[in-house]
C-alpha cells in the first residue's frame, strides 16, 4: 500500500548516516519502492559494515555539499546529533514508514520521521520532524512526540502523553496516561514513567526516578541545539543586527539554515522602549530627522513615510491631545509634500518602520528556508555556558539552548528616586519613579484620574532631571488638556539647573571658536583628560557669549572628536569611560516643540527651575508636600517654598554597581562573564563585541569601550547603532559562515 504513495513522486532518496539504523530505513525505504542513490556520513569510524558506497557527509564541506536534489532520510540515532544534522541541511525531507506499521489516519507524522516495522500509532497522535518510532514501539492516542525524540522498541506510551524535544525513551520503558516527559531526557530501558518528568533528566526503575539532570552540552555527539543564535531584547540595535544579518546571508549559497531566537519580555518586538508603545504616539525625536538618521536609511526611511503618512498622522490625532494638532497643522505642508528632513517626527513613526521591516524580512528568509525564527516573550534570567552554548534561561523555568548569545537590553533601568515603587499615591501626592512602566500612556492615565480627585484645587508639578525624559514629561502633561488645566507650576529640578537647548543663534554662531581645543590640536602629547579640560573651557566661553549648547554642538564635538585620533588605546577608552558622557551632559539639545512650550510657561510665570540635587518628599504639617534639595551653588539643604502634588522621576537609569539592576545582568557578573568598565553603564568587550566567547553585546551596555578607534561613550544614536551592529553582523555571519570548516573540525 505504501509503495503508492510514492506514485508521481521520484522515487529516489539519499540517507544520511551509515550506521546500523541506516540499515532498518534502507531495508524500509527499499521495501517501499525507493531507489536509495547514495549514503552520506561524516565519521568512517561509525559505519555498518553492510553499508556500501558511502560518501563524506555535510560537516567541514557545508558549502560544497549537495543538498538540492533527491530528498534525505537522516538516519542518525543519536537525537542531538541528528538534531544538527537536520539543522544544517537545506534538503527535502522524506519520512519512511514500515509498511507493518499500524497509523491511525488521524495521526499526523512530521518530516524526516521513521517509524519502523510493528509500531502502532493510534489517533489524533502528533508525531514531530526527525523523530524515530523504533520497532513494535506503541503510541496510544492523543499522544503528542517533540521534534528528534527517539521512542524505542517495544516501548509503550499511554492515552495523552507528551514527550519533549530530543528526549529518548529507552526500550520497553512504559509512560502512564497524561505524563509529560520533558525536552532532552533519558527514559532507562525498561523504566516505569508515573510522573512528570523535567527537562533534561535521566529517569531509570519502576517507578521511575530522576537519577541525573545534565545540562546539555554542544559536543558532537550529544548536542540539544534548539537554536544557532539568540537575541535577548529586540530594540532597535538588536533589529538593526538582525538587518545586517540577513543582508550577509541574502545571496550566497549552499549555507546551512541558521535558527534564531529572538526573546523580549515586553509583547511587542523591534521597537524598544523609545520608539514602541512604551512611549505612546505623540513623543517626538529630539533631533531632526536627517539628524537622526544617516543614509541609507535616512531615504529608505522616508520613502516608507510617503507611503504610510495618513495612517501614522490618523493614530498621531488620536494619542496626541492639542500640542499634537498643532504639531500636524504647523507642519501640514511640509507633510504633504513628503519634505521629512527637517521634522522632529513623532518616535513611534520609526518604531513602526523598524518593526515592520524586521518582520517581513526576517517572514521572506524564513520562507526561502534560509533561517527559522522563534519569538518568545519572556524575560531571561540567567545564562550558563556549556562547552560549546549556552543555557538560556527563562523566568517561566523554561531553558533555550543556543551556540551564540547577543545582549541587547537596552538601557539599564532607571534609578528609583524616592522609596521603592514604580508609583506611589499618598493622599495628596503622586510620586511616578519609572513614567515609562508599564507604558507612557497609563502614567498618563493615572496622572488624570489622580487629578480628577481634586476638582477644586490646582496642583504643582515637580520634574527632576532635566534631560530629554523631562522635557517630553513636560510636553505630554501640557499636551492633554484635562492635565493641564489642573496644573498651576512646573518646576525642575535639575543639578545645573539648565534646560537642554533648541534655538540656534546662527548670527552668534559665527563669532565663536573652540579656541582651547584647537590650541590643543597643535601639541603632541594630547591626554583624555587634557582634551576633556579644553572642551570644558570652550563650553564656559559659548556660556559666557550667551550661546547654547544647540548653537555649538557640532562645532565643539568636531573640536574634540578629531583630537581622539591623538589618543593612545588606553586614553581612548579613559575618554569611553569618563568624560564622553560627562560633556555630552553640557552638551543637551531638544525639539523646538518642546522648548516652545517652556517658553509659553514662563510667559505666563508658571516655570520655576531649581539648581540642586534631589534629596527627599517630606510632608508637612498642612497635609502638603514639600521638595528637600541639596542647592547646587551654595551646598546647603534647601526645601521648596511651594508644595508639590505631582512628582515626576526623569533622572535616568541606575549603573552597574547598584543592587537594582536586573536579574540576568546581576549574574552575568556574578559568573564573570560580563565585567562591568570604569563607565559604570556598559560592559568590557573585545573586537567582536564578545564579553565572553561567543556572548557578544550591542546597544547601551557598549558605553565605556573603543572599537576600529572609536571611542564609545553612549550609543543612543541611530548611526552609532547602525555602525555597530554592522560590526556585530559581520562577527556572526563570520562565525558561522565563514569559518564553517575549521569550527566544524573541532
Ligand atoms: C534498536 C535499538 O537498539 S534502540 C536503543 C534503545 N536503547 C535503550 O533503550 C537504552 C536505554 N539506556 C539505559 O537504560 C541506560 O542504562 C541509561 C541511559 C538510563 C543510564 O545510562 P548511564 O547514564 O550510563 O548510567 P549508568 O549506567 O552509570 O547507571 C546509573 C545507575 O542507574 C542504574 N540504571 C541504569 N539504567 C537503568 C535502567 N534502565 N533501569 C534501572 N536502573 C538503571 C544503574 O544500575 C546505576 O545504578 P547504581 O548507581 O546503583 O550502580
Amino acid at each position: 500500500m505504501r509503495k503508492m504513495e510514492i506514485a508521481g513522486k521520484s522515487n529516489k532518496i539519499r540517507i544520511y548516516g551509515a550506521g546500523g539504523h541506516s540499515q532498518v530505513i534502507r531495508e524500509v525505504l527499499e521495501e517501499n519502492g525507493y531507489e536509495v542513490t547514495e549514503t552520506f556520513d561524516d565519521k568512517p569510524s561509525g559505519r555498518h559494515y553492510a553499508s556500501k558506497n558511502v560518501t563524506s557527509g555535510a560537516r567541514g564541506n557545508l558549502k560544497e555539499f549537495p543538498h538540492e536534489g533527491h530528498p534525505v532520510i537522516v538516519a542518525v540515532g543519536i537525537n542531538a546529533e541528528r538534531a544538527e544534522i537536520a539543522g544544517f541541511l537545506k534538503s527535502d525531507f522524506e519520512k519512511a514508514i514500515h509498511q507493518s506499521a499500524i497509523i491511525a489516519p488521524t495521526a499526523k507524522i512530521g518530516e524526516g520521521t521513521v517509524v519502523f516495522a510493528g509500531a502502532i500509532i493510534q489517533p489524533n497522535t502528533v508525531i514531530g520532524k526527525h523523530v524515530i518510532i523504533n520497532t513494535a514501539a506503541s503510541i496510544d492516542h492523543d499522544n503528542v512526540i517533540g521534534d528528534y525524540a527517539h521512542i524505542s522498541p517495544k516501548a509503550a506510551l499511554c492515552g495523552h502523553v507528551e514527550v519533549g524535544e530530543g528526549s529518548h525513551v529507552g526500550v520497553g520503558a512504559v509512560v502512564i496516561p497524561k505524563v509529560k516527559i520533558g525536552k532532552w531526557c533519558t527514559i532507562g530501558a525498561g523504566t516505569v514513567v508515573l510522573k512528570d518528568v523535567p527537562d533534561y533528566s535521566t529517569v531509570v526503575g519502576n517507578p521511575g526516578k530522576i537519577i541525573k539532570t545534565k545540562q546539555p552540552e554542544m559536543s558532537l555527539n550529544n548536542t540539544p541545539k534548539s537554536s544557532d543564535v539568540t537575541f535577548i531584547g529586540s530594540g532597535i540595535s538588536s533589529s538593526f543586527t538582525i538587518l545586517h544579518f540577513l543582508d550577509l546571508i541574502e545571496g550566497s549559497k549552499d549555507q546551512r539554515k541558521i535558527n534564531i531566537n529572538i526573546i523580549d519580555k515586553y509583547e511587542e518586538f523591534h521597537t524598544g522602549i523609545p520608539y514602541g508603545g512604551r512611549s505612546g504616539f505623540s513623543v517626538h525625536l529630539i533631533t531632526s530627522l536627517k539628524n537622526f538618521l544617516p543614509e541609507p536609511e535616512l531615504g529608505k526611511f522616508i520613502r516608507w513615510l510617503n507611503n504610510n503618512k495618513n495612517w501614522l498622522i490618523d493614530e498621531l490625532k488620536k494619542d496626541g491631545g492639542q500640542l499634537s494638532l498643532e504639531w500636524i497643522s504647523t507642519h501640514a505642508a511640509k507633510i504633504e509634500n513628503n519634505e521629512w528632513e527637517d521634522l522632529f517626527i513623532p518616535r513611534r513613526f520609526f518604531g513602526w518602520y523598524i518593526n515592520e521591516k524586521v518582520k517581513t524580512r526576517l517572514e521572506d528568509f524564513k520562507i526561502q528556508g534560509l533561517i527559522n525564527v522563534n519569538y518568545i516573550n519572556q524575560e531571561v534570567v540567567d545564562l550558563e555556558k556549556t562547552e560549546h552554548s549556552y543555557i538560556v534561561s527563562l523566568k517561566d523555568k523554561k531553558t533555550i539552548v543556543s551556540e551564540k548569545v547577543i545582549l541587547s537590553v537596552g538601557s539599564l533601568p532607571v534609578n528609583h528616586l524616592w522609596k521603592n515603587e514604580d508609583l506611589i499615591e499618598e493622599d495628596n501626592m503622586l510620586f511616578i519613579n519609572d513614567p515609562y512602566k508599564p507604558e507612557l500612556k497609563k502614567t498618563l492615565n493615572k496622572i488624570g484620574s489622580f487629578l480628577e480627585k481634586k476638582p477644586s484645587q490646582k496642583v504643582n508639578v515637580l520634574i527632576v532631571g532635566a534631560n530629554a525624559s523631562g522635557l517630553e514629561m513636560l510636553y505630554k502633561l501640557n499636551d492633554i488638556e484635562s492635565i493641564t488645566s489642573h496644573i498651576n507650576k512646573f518646576m525642575f529640578l535639575s543639578t545645573q539647573g539648565l534646560l537642554p537647548d533648541s534655538v540656534i543663534d546662527e548670527e552668534q554662531r559665527k563669532e565663536y571658536t573652540p579656541f582651547n581645543l584647537q590650541a590643543l590640536a597643535k601639541e603632541n602629547n594630547v591626554t583624555a583628560k587634557g582634551i576633556a579640560e579644553a572642551t570644558f573651557k570652550d563650553l564656559d566661553y559659548a556660556d559666557e557669549m550667551h550661546l547654547g549648547a544647540a548653537s555649538t554642538v557640532d562645532i565643539i564635538s568636531k573640536a574634540f572628536g578629531s583630537l581622539l585620533g591623538k589618543l593612545s588605546p588606553q586614553e581612548l577608552k579613559k575618554f569611553a569611560c569618563h568624560y564622553g558622557n560627562e560633556i555630552g551632559r553640557r552638551q543637551r539639545c531638544a525639539g523646538y516643540h518642546y522648548s516652545k512650550v517652556i517658553d509659553g510657561l514662563k510667559e505666563e510665570g508658571r516655570f520655576h527651575h531649581i539648581a540642586g540635587r534631589f534629596t527627599n518628599i517630606i510632608k508637612t504639617e498642612n497635609n502638603e508636600y514639600s521638595l528637600e534639595y541639596l542647592d547646587t551653588q551654595s551646598g546647603q539643604n534647601k526645601i521648596s517654598e511651594e508644595s508639590v502634588h505631582l512628582v515626576i522621576n526623569c533622572v535616568g537609569s541606575t549603573n552597574l554597581t547598584k543592587n537594582n539592576i536586573p536579574e540576568l545582568l546581576k549574574n552575568l557578573i556574578d559568573k564573570g562573564y560580563c565585567k562591568p568598565n570604569d563607565s559604570k553603564i556598559g560592559f568590557d568587550v573585545n573586537e567582536a563585541l564578545e564579553s565572553k566567547e561567543n556572548l557578544h553585546i550591542v546597544g547601551p551596555l557598549l558605553a565605556g569601550n573603543t572599537f576600529e578607534g572609536k571611542a564609545v561613550w553612549h550609543v543612543e544614536h541611530c548611526g552609532r547603532i547602525i555602525w555597530l551592529s554592522h560590526v556585530l553582523s559581520q562577527k556572526i555571519n563570520d562565525y558561522f559562515f565563514e569559518n564553517t570548516e575549521l569550527k566544524e573540525d573541532c
